[in-house]
Protein backbone atom coordinates (compact mmCIF):
# COMPACT_ATOMS: atom_id res chain seq x y z
CA UNK A 1 0.00 0.00 0.00
CA UNK A 2 3.06 2.19 1.09
CA UNK A 3 4.83 1.85 -1.87
CA UNK A 4 1.89 2.04 -4.22
CA UNK A 5 0.87 5.77 -2.71
CA UNK A 6 4.90 6.38 -3.14
CA UNK A 7 4.90 4.97 -7.12
CA UNK A 8 2.11 7.81 -7.69
CA UNK A 9 3.56 10.47 -6.58
CA UNK A 10 5.12 11.48 -9.71
CA UNK A 11 1.47 11.48 -11.61
CA UNK A 12 0.05 14.29 -8.60
CA UNK A 13 1.60 17.24 -10.41
CA UNK A 14 0.31 16.06 -14.28
CA UNK A 15 -3.06 14.75 -13.34
CA UNK A 16 -3.71 17.84 -11.39
CA UNK A 17 -3.08 19.69 -14.34
CA UNK A 18 -4.97 17.55 -16.53
CA UNK A 19 -7.95 17.98 -13.48
CA UNK A 20 -7.91 21.56 -13.52
CA UNK A 21 -8.01 21.84 -17.65
CA UNK A 22 -10.65 19.23 -17.97
CA UNK A 23 -12.92 21.63 -14.95
CA UNK A 24 -12.12 24.20 -17.01
CA UNK A 25 -13.15 22.59 -20.19
CA UNK A 26 -16.79 21.36 -18.47
CA UNK A 27 -17.81 24.66 -16.80
CA UNK A 28 -19.18 27.84 -17.36
CA UNK A 29 -15.46 29.91 -16.95
CA UNK A 30 -14.20 28.42 -20.26
CA UNK A 31 -12.91 31.45 -21.93
CA UNK A 32 -14.91 32.42 -25.08
CA UNK A 33 -11.83 33.89 -27.20
CA UNK A 34 -8.37 32.57 -27.13
CA UNK A 35 -7.73 36.29 -26.20
CA UNK A 36 -9.45 35.52 -22.65
CA UNK A 37 -7.07 32.33 -23.34
CA UNK A 38 -4.26 35.01 -23.69
CA UNK A 39 -5.19 36.53 -20.04
CA UNK A 40 -5.61 33.05 -17.90
CA UNK A 41 -1.70 32.56 -18.51
CA UNK A 42 0.03 34.32 -15.84
CA UNK A 43 -2.64 32.46 -13.22
CA UNK A 44 -2.11 29.22 -15.24
CA UNK A 45 1.58 29.77 -15.09
CA UNK A 46 1.54 31.31 -11.39
CA UNK A 47 -0.15 28.43 -10.32
CA UNK A 48 2.41 25.79 -11.77
CA UNK A 49 5.33 28.12 -10.23
CA UNK A 50 3.67 28.29 -7.27
CA UNK A 51 3.39 24.81 -6.80
CA UNK A 52 6.95 24.27 -7.88
CA UNK A 53 7.97 26.35 -4.88
CA UNK A 54 5.80 24.06 -2.35
CA UNK A 55 7.43 21.06 -3.72
CA UNK A 56 11.25 22.15 -3.47
CA UNK A 57 10.68 24.63 -0.68
CA UNK A 58 11.29 27.69 -2.13
CA UNK A 59 9.01 30.02 0.29
CA UNK A 60 10.41 33.30 -1.67
CA UNK A 61 9.58 32.52 -4.98
CA UNK A 62 5.88 31.68 -3.58
CA UNK A 63 5.94 35.22 -2.50
CA UNK A 64 7.29 36.86 -5.45
CA UNK A 65 5.51 34.95 -7.61
CA UNK A 66 1.75 35.86 -5.73
CA UNK A 67 3.12 39.46 -5.50
CA UNK A 68 3.83 39.76 -9.65
CA UNK A 69 -0.29 38.49 -9.62
CA UNK A 70 -1.69 40.91 -7.04
CA UNK A 71 -0.35 43.48 -9.20
CA UNK A 72 -1.61 42.04 -12.22
CA UNK A 73 -4.97 41.59 -10.54
CA UNK A 74 -5.12 45.21 -9.28
CA UNK A 75 -4.52 46.65 -13.32
CA UNK A 76 -6.22 44.12 -14.94
CA UNK A 77 -10.17 45.23 -14.33
CA UNK A 78 -8.65 48.80 -15.23
CA UNK A 79 -7.48 47.88 -18.51
CA UNK A 80 -10.86 45.42 -19.37
CA UNK A 81 -13.07 48.75 -18.37
CA UNK A 82 -11.06 50.53 -20.71
CA UNK A 83 -11.43 48.42 -23.50
CA UNK A 84 -15.24 47.69 -23.21
CA UNK A 85 -16.04 51.45 -22.51
CA UNK A 86 -13.26 53.60 -24.39
CA UNK A 87 -12.77 55.58 -20.96
CA UNK A 88 -10.85 54.88 -17.73
CA UNK A 89 -12.32 54.43 -14.71
CA UNK A 90 -12.08 57.15 -11.80
CA UNK A 91 -9.72 55.79 -9.76
CA UNK A 92 -7.91 54.29 -12.54
CA UNK A 93 -4.72 56.52 -12.26
CA UNK A 94 -4.43 56.79 -8.73
CA UNK A 95 -4.03 52.64 -8.70
CA UNK A 96 -1.76 52.71 -11.23
CA UNK A 97 0.22 55.21 -9.59
CA UNK A 98 0.16 53.12 -6.33
CA UNK A 99 0.67 49.81 -7.96
CA UNK A 100 3.65 50.97 -10.02
CA UNK A 101 5.18 52.93 -7.27
CA UNK A 102 4.85 49.91 -4.40
CA UNK A 103 5.61 46.71 -6.72
CA UNK A 104 9.17 47.68 -7.10
CA UNK A 105 9.99 47.55 -3.48
CA UNK A 106 7.43 44.88 -2.31
CA UNK A 107 9.20 42.94 -4.71
CA UNK A 108 12.65 43.41 -3.82
CA UNK A 109 11.96 43.36 0.20
CA UNK A 110 10.72 39.92 -0.69
CA UNK A 111 13.28 38.68 -3.07
CA UNK A 112 15.85 39.84 -0.31
CA UNK A 113 14.07 38.16 3.02
CA UNK A 114 16.14 35.10 3.66
CA UNK A 115 14.44 31.93 3.87
CA UNK A 116 13.65 30.62 7.63
CA UNK A 117 14.10 26.85 8.26
CA UNK A 118 11.06 26.09 9.25
CA UNK A 119 8.88 26.81 5.88
CA UNK A 120 5.53 27.10 7.96
CA UNK A 121 6.75 30.10 10.09
CA UNK A 122 8.53 31.51 6.71
CA UNK A 123 4.86 31.29 4.98
CA UNK A 124 3.50 32.97 7.57
CA UNK A 125 5.73 35.99 8.63
CA UNK A 126 5.62 36.61 5.08
CA UNK A 127 1.51 36.70 4.84
CA UNK A 128 1.44 39.07 7.81
CA UNK A 129 3.81 41.26 6.28
CA UNK A 130 2.13 41.43 2.61
CA UNK A 131 -1.42 41.79 4.45
CA UNK A 132 -0.20 44.73 6.75
CA UNK A 133 1.66 46.39 3.54
CA UNK A 134 -1.93 46.00 1.42
CA UNK A 135 -3.86 47.09 4.05
CA UNK A 136 -1.55 50.44 4.32
CA UNK A 137 -1.74 50.80 0.82
CA UNK A 138 -5.62 50.59 0.88
CA UNK A 139 -5.54 52.67 3.64
CA UNK A 140 -3.35 55.52 1.98
CA UNK A 141 -5.51 55.34 -0.85
CA UNK A 142 -8.88 55.76 0.47
CA UNK A 143 -7.75 58.92 2.88
CA UNK A 144 -5.24 60.36 1.07
CA UNK A 145 -6.31 60.31 -2.72
CA UNK A 146 -6.33 63.86 -3.98
CA UNK A 147 -3.13 65.15 -2.48
CA UNK A 148 -1.77 61.38 -3.39
CA UNK A 149 -2.15 61.59 -6.78
CA UNK A 150 -0.72 65.14 -7.29
CA UNK A 151 2.12 63.87 -5.02
CA UNK A 152 3.01 61.07 -7.82
CA UNK A 153 2.80 62.73 -10.65
CA UNK A 154 4.82 65.69 -9.06
CA UNK A 155 8.38 66.24 -10.89
CA UNK A 156 10.87 66.98 -7.95
CA UNK A 157 13.47 67.26 -10.08
CA UNK A 158 13.35 69.95 -13.51
CA UNK A 159 14.29 67.01 -15.69
CA UNK A 160 12.61 66.42 -19.40
CA UNK A 161 10.61 63.68 -19.79
CA UNK A 162 12.45 61.66 -22.25
CA UNK A 163 12.33 57.89 -23.08
CA UNK A 164 14.76 56.63 -20.35
CA UNK A 165 12.14 58.72 -17.66
CA UNK A 166 8.96 56.94 -18.94
CA UNK A 167 7.10 56.72 -15.31
CA UNK A 168 6.65 59.88 -12.66
CA UNK A 169 10.40 60.77 -10.37
CA UNK A 170 8.70 59.27 -7.39
CA UNK A 171 7.63 55.88 -9.55
CA UNK A 172 11.21 55.94 -11.15
CA UNK A 173 13.13 56.57 -7.57
CA UNK A 174 11.41 53.50 -6.09
CA UNK A 175 12.46 51.59 -9.13
CA UNK A 176 16.04 52.75 -8.98
CA UNK A 177 16.79 51.54 -5.51
CA UNK A 178 14.97 48.45 -6.25
CA UNK A 179 17.63 47.77 -9.10
CA UNK A 180 20.41 48.98 -7.10
CA UNK A 181 19.45 46.00 -4.25
CA UNK A 182 18.51 43.48 -6.90
CA UNK A 183 22.16 43.91 -8.74
CA UNK A 184 24.12 43.84 -5.72
CA UNK A 185 23.45 39.98 -4.81
CA UNK A 186 23.15 38.80 -8.32
CA UNK A 187 26.67 40.41 -8.62
CA UNK A 188 28.46 38.71 -5.60
CA UNK A 189 25.89 35.42 -5.76
CA UNK A 190 25.58 34.87 -9.52
CA UNK A 191 22.22 32.89 -9.18
CA UNK A 192 19.59 32.37 -11.74
CA UNK A 193 17.25 33.24 -8.83
CA UNK A 194 18.84 36.69 -8.68
CA UNK A 195 19.03 37.53 -12.27
CA UNK A 196 14.90 36.33 -12.86
CA UNK A 197 14.63 38.72 -9.89
CA UNK A 198 15.97 41.49 -11.86
CA UNK A 199 15.16 40.92 -15.66
CA UNK A 200 11.59 40.69 -14.05
CA UNK A 201 11.68 43.82 -12.14
CA UNK A 202 13.12 45.39 -15.61
CA UNK A 203 10.69 44.11 -17.56
CA UNK A 204 8.24 45.29 -15.35
CA UNK A 205 9.82 48.90 -15.26
CA UNK A 206 9.39 49.06 -19.46
CA UNK A 207 6.02 47.53 -19.67
CA UNK A 208 4.26 49.92 -17.25
CA UNK A 209 3.83 53.01 -19.24
CA UNK A 210 2.81 51.26 -22.54
CA UNK A 211 0.00 49.41 -20.87
CA UNK A 212 -3.10 51.65 -20.91
CA UNK A 213 -1.88 51.98 -25.02
CA UNK A 214 -1.42 48.26 -25.61
CA UNK A 215 -3.17 46.06 -22.64
CA UNK A 216 -1.83 42.99 -23.77
CA UNK A 217 1.73 44.03 -22.91
CA UNK A 218 0.85 43.60 -19.07
CA UNK A 219 -0.59 40.17 -19.61
CA UNK A 220 2.62 39.52 -21.38
CA UNK A 221 5.29 40.38 -19.40
CA UNK A 222 3.90 39.40 -16.09
CA UNK A 223 3.53 35.87 -17.91
CA UNK A 224 7.26 36.53 -18.86
CA UNK A 225 8.23 37.57 -15.53
CA UNK A 226 6.67 34.18 -13.61
CA UNK A 227 8.18 32.10 -16.26
CA UNK A 228 11.44 33.44 -15.29
CA UNK A 229 11.28 32.91 -11.41
CA UNK A 230 9.81 29.50 -12.13
CA UNK A 231 12.39 28.69 -14.65
CA UNK A 232 15.23 29.63 -12.26
CA UNK A 233 13.77 27.62 -9.52
CA UNK A 234 13.86 24.58 -11.35
CA UNK A 235 17.17 25.53 -12.55
CA UNK A 236 18.21 26.06 -9.05
CA UNK A 237 16.99 22.51 -8.09
CA UNK A 238 18.71 20.66 -11.04
CA UNK A 239 21.66 22.51 -10.20
CA UNK A 240 21.49 21.50 -6.38
CA UNK A 241 20.51 18.11 -7.45
CA UNK A 242 23.47 17.18 -10.00
CA UNK A 243 26.29 19.03 -9.23
CA UNK A 244 28.42 18.87 -6.19
CA UNK A 245 28.59 21.85 -4.05
CA UNK A 246 32.21 21.63 -2.91
CA UNK A 247 34.11 21.24 -6.52
CA UNK A 248 31.37 22.37 -8.91
CA UNK A 249 31.51 19.35 -10.70
CA UNK A 250 28.48 17.06 -11.77
CA UNK A 251 28.02 14.59 -9.00
CA UNK A 252 26.62 10.91 -8.60
CA UNK A 253 23.33 11.48 -9.43
CA UNK A 254 24.62 13.34 -12.81
CA UNK A 255 26.83 10.35 -13.26
CA UNK A 256 24.38 7.21 -12.75
CA UNK A 257 21.67 9.61 -15.31
CA UNK A 258 25.15 9.38 -17.67
CA UNK A 259 25.76 6.35 -17.43
CA UNK A 260 22.67 5.01 -18.52
CA UNK A 261 22.96 6.48 -21.63
CA UNK A 262 26.65 5.51 -22.79
CA UNK A 263 25.75 3.18 -25.03
CA UNK A 264 28.03 -0.32 -26.36
CA UNK A 265 31.62 1.20 -25.95
CA UNK A 266 33.17 3.64 -23.44
CA UNK A 267 35.77 3.75 -20.69
CA UNK A 268 35.42 4.54 -17.12
CA UNK A 269 38.46 5.75 -14.75
CA UNK A 270 38.07 5.47 -10.77
CA UNK A 271 40.43 8.14 -8.74
CA UNK A 272 41.15 8.72 -5.64
CA UNK A 273 43.31 10.87 -3.75
CA UNK A 274 46.57 9.39 -2.12
CA UNK A 275 46.76 9.23 1.51
CA UNK A 276 44.07 11.80 1.98
CA UNK A 277 42.82 11.13 5.41
CA UNK A 278 46.58 11.62 6.75
CA UNK A 279 46.74 14.68 4.93
CA UNK A 280 43.56 15.65 6.26
CA UNK A 281 44.51 14.53 9.72
CA UNK A 282 47.96 16.85 9.07
CA UNK A 283 46.68 19.93 7.23
CA UNK A 284 43.13 20.27 8.51
CA UNK A 285 39.89 19.69 6.63
CA UNK A 286 39.77 22.80 5.58
CA UNK A 287 42.66 22.52 3.43
CA UNK A 288 41.61 18.90 2.57
CA UNK A 289 38.84 20.93 0.78
CA UNK A 290 40.99 23.14 -0.98
CA UNK A 291 42.89 20.05 -2.15
CA UNK A 292 39.76 18.20 -3.77
CA UNK A 293 38.89 21.35 -5.25
CA UNK A 294 42.08 21.60 -6.81
CA UNK A 295 41.95 17.88 -7.70
CA UNK A 296 38.93 18.50 -9.14
CA UNK A 297 40.15 21.32 -11.81
CA UNK A 298 42.59 19.48 -12.77
CA UNK A 299 40.35 16.55 -13.93
CA UNK A 300 37.88 18.77 -15.40
CA UNK A 301 40.38 19.71 -17.74
CA UNK A 302 40.89 16.04 -18.64
CA UNK A 303 41.50 16.03 -22.40
CA UNK A 304 40.55 12.93 -24.57
CA UNK A 305 37.10 13.27 -24.59
CA UNK A 306 36.53 12.79 -20.77
CA UNK A 307 34.16 14.13 -18.39
CA UNK A 308 35.03 14.11 -14.87
CA UNK A 309 32.28 13.92 -11.75
CA UNK A 310 32.62 13.72 -7.96
CA UNK A 311 31.78 9.90 -7.41
CA UNK A 312 31.72 11.10 -3.43
CA UNK A 313 34.54 11.78 -0.43
CA UNK A 314 37.86 11.92 -2.22
CA UNK A 315 37.17 9.57 -5.22
CA UNK A 316 36.29 11.23 -8.90
CA UNK A 317 35.39 9.23 -12.24
CA UNK A 318 36.09 10.31 -15.22
CA UNK A 319 33.89 8.76 -18.32
CA UNK A 320 35.35 8.31 -21.72
CA UNK A 321 32.39 7.83 -24.22
CA UNK A 322 32.98 6.02 -27.16
CA UNK A 323 36.67 5.44 -26.45
CA UNK A 324 38.71 2.01 -25.60
CA UNK A 325 41.25 2.09 -22.72
CA UNK A 326 44.45 2.48 -25.10
CA UNK A 327 42.80 5.48 -26.30
CA UNK A 328 42.40 7.04 -22.93
CA UNK A 329 45.45 5.88 -21.19
CA UNK A 330 47.54 8.62 -22.04
CA UNK A 331 44.67 11.34 -21.50
CA UNK A 332 44.90 9.84 -17.90
CA UNK A 333 48.07 9.55 -17.44
CA UNK A 334 48.83 13.22 -18.31
CA UNK A 335 45.82 14.77 -15.64
CA UNK A 336 47.79 12.03 -12.83
CA UNK A 337 50.96 13.79 -13.74
CA UNK A 338 49.76 17.53 -13.47
CA UNK A 339 48.10 16.75 -9.79
CA UNK A 340 51.61 15.64 -8.85
CA UNK A 341 53.25 18.59 -9.99
CA UNK A 342 50.59 21.04 -8.71
CA UNK A 343 52.01 22.54 -5.74
CA UNK A 344 48.99 24.44 -3.74
CA UNK A 345 49.39 27.38 -1.72
CA UNK A 346 46.81 27.06 0.72
CA UNK A 347 44.49 29.90 1.04
CA UNK A 348 44.85 31.14 4.58
CA UNK A 349 44.30 35.06 4.74
CA UNK A 350 47.86 35.28 6.54
CA UNK A 351 49.68 34.36 4.02
CA UNK A 352 48.19 34.80 0.31
CA UNK A 353 49.96 36.97 -1.86
CA UNK A 354 47.36 40.21 -2.31
CA UNK A 355 48.42 39.66 -6.04
CA UNK A 356 46.86 36.99 -8.37
CA UNK A 357 50.27 36.75 -10.20
CA UNK A 358 52.48 36.08 -6.99
CA UNK A 359 49.96 33.45 -6.27
CA UNK A 360 50.54 31.77 -9.65
CA UNK A 361 54.28 32.28 -9.18
CA UNK A 362 54.25 29.94 -6.00
CA UNK A 363 52.77 27.19 -8.03
CA UNK A 364 55.20 26.51 -9.71
CA UNK A 365 59.23 25.66 -8.95
CA UNK A 366 60.37 26.65 -6.10
CA UNK A 367 56.85 26.47 -4.44
CA UNK A 368 57.58 23.09 -2.95
CA UNK A 369 60.59 23.86 -1.24
CA UNK A 370 58.87 27.30 -0.13
CA UNK A 371 56.58 25.13 1.91
CA UNK A 372 53.56 24.26 -0.81
CA UNK A 373 51.61 21.17 -0.53
CA UNK A 374 50.47 18.70 -2.79
CA UNK A 375 49.22 15.41 -3.17
CA UNK A 376 49.03 12.48 -5.85
CA UNK A 377 46.30 10.30 -7.36
CA UNK A 378 45.98 6.63 -8.28
CA UNK A 379 43.59 5.54 -10.71
CA UNK A 380 42.08 2.28 -11.99
CA UNK A 381 40.18 2.17 -15.37
CA UNK A 382 38.67 -0.30 -17.03
CA UNK A 383 36.55 -0.53 -20.65
CA UNK A 384 33.13 -2.04 -21.57
CA UNK A 385 33.74 -5.64 -22.77
CA UNK A 386 31.09 -8.74 -23.07
CA UNK A 387 32.53 -9.56 -19.96
CA UNK A 388 31.85 -6.48 -17.78
CA UNK A 389 28.23 -5.62 -19.98
CA UNK A 390 26.94 -3.20 -17.25
CA UNK A 391 28.48 0.10 -16.05
CA UNK A 392 28.12 -1.35 -12.56
CA UNK A 393 30.55 -4.49 -13.81
CA UNK A 394 32.84 -1.77 -15.43
CA UNK A 395 32.53 0.56 -12.23
CA UNK A 396 33.44 -2.58 -10.40
CA UNK A 397 36.42 -3.57 -12.68
CA UNK A 398 37.80 -0.18 -12.63
CA UNK A 399 37.34 0.00 -8.60
CA UNK A 400 39.70 -2.91 -8.77
CA UNK A 401 42.54 -1.69 -10.73
CA UNK A 402 42.55 1.37 -8.16
CA UNK A 403 43.02 -0.81 -5.61
CA UNK A 404 46.08 -2.49 -7.69
CA UNK A 405 47.17 0.50 -8.19
CA UNK A 406 47.40 1.84 -4.87
CA UNK A 407 48.93 -1.57 -4.01
CA UNK A 408 51.68 -0.87 -6.73
CA UNK A 409 52.82 2.22 -5.07
CA UNK A 410 50.18 4.62 -5.71
CA UNK A 411 50.13 7.76 -7.71
CA UNK A 412 50.31 5.58 -11.09
CA UNK A 413 47.20 4.53 -13.41
CA UNK A 414 46.47 0.50 -13.85
CA UNK A 415 44.46 -0.63 -16.41
CA UNK A 416 41.74 -4.11 -16.06
CA UNK A 417 43.75 -6.79 -16.84
CA UNK A 418 46.74 -5.39 -16.80
CA UNK A 419 49.55 -6.76 -13.47
CA UNK A 420 51.52 -3.36 -13.89
CA UNK A 421 50.79 0.14 -13.82
CA UNK A 422 50.68 1.97 -17.31
CA UNK A 423 54.08 3.42 -18.64
CA UNK A 424 54.68 7.06 -17.78
CA UNK A 425 54.69 9.08 -21.11
CA UNK A 426 52.57 12.25 -22.40
CA UNK A 427 49.64 12.66 -24.54
CA UNK A 428 49.70 13.71 -28.14
N1 LIG B 1 38.51 17.56 3.57
C1 LIG B 1 37.68 16.61 3.14
N2 LIG B 1 37.96 15.32 3.41
C2 LIG B 1 37.12 14.38 2.95
C3 LIG B 1 35.97 14.70 2.19
N3 LIG B 1 35.35 13.53 1.87
C4 LIG B 1 36.09 12.53 2.40
N4 LIG B 1 37.16 13.03 3.05
C5 LIG B 1 38.20 12.30 3.80
O1 LIG B 1 38.90 11.48 2.92
C6 LIG B 1 39.56 10.51 3.70
C7 LIG B 1 39.54 9.19 2.94
O2 LIG B 1 40.50 8.41 3.46
P1 LIG B 1 40.77 6.91 2.99
O3 LIG B 1 39.74 6.49 1.97
O4 LIG B 1 40.89 6.09 4.21
O5 LIG B 1 42.11 7.04 2.21
P2 LIG B 1 43.57 6.90 2.79
O6 LIG B 1 43.68 5.59 3.50
O7 LIG B 1 43.95 8.09 3.57
O8 LIG B 1 44.41 6.89 1.50
P3 LIG B 1 44.54 5.77 0.41
O9 LIG B 1 44.83 4.46 1.12
O10 LIG B 1 45.67 6.24 -0.42
O11 LIG B 1 43.24 5.75 -0.30
C8 LIG B 1 38.82 10.45 5.03
O12 LIG B 1 39.67 10.94 6.06
C9 LIG B 1 37.65 11.37 4.84
O13 LIG B 1 37.30 12.09 6.01
C10 LIG B 1 35.70 16.08 1.94
O14 LIG B 1 34.72 16.47 1.30
N5 LIG B 1 36.58 17.00 2.43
Amino acid sequence: MRQAVHRSIPFLLPLALAGIALLLIRSQWLPHSLVDVVGLLPWLIGALGSVLSLVYDRIRTLFLIIILLLAYQLLMPHLHFMLRHGEVRADTQLTFLLTALLLPPIFTLFALWRERAHPFKDILLRLIALGVLLLGARIVQQYFSGQLSNWLLDNWLPLPSFVLLPLPQPIMLTFAISFGALTLPSILDNRPAHAAQLVAMSAFFWTLPYIFRHPEALTLVTTAALIMLSAALVHESFHMAFVDELTGLPGRRALNEKLQRLGRRYTLAMTDVDHFKKFNDTHGHDVGDQVLKMVAAQLRGVTGGGKAYRYGGEEFTIVFPGKSIAQCLPHIEAVRESIENYVMQPRDRNTRPGDDRKGAGRRTGSARAAGGLSVTISIGVAERTAQLATPEEVIKAADKSLYKAKNAGRNCVMAHGSRAPAKRKRAG
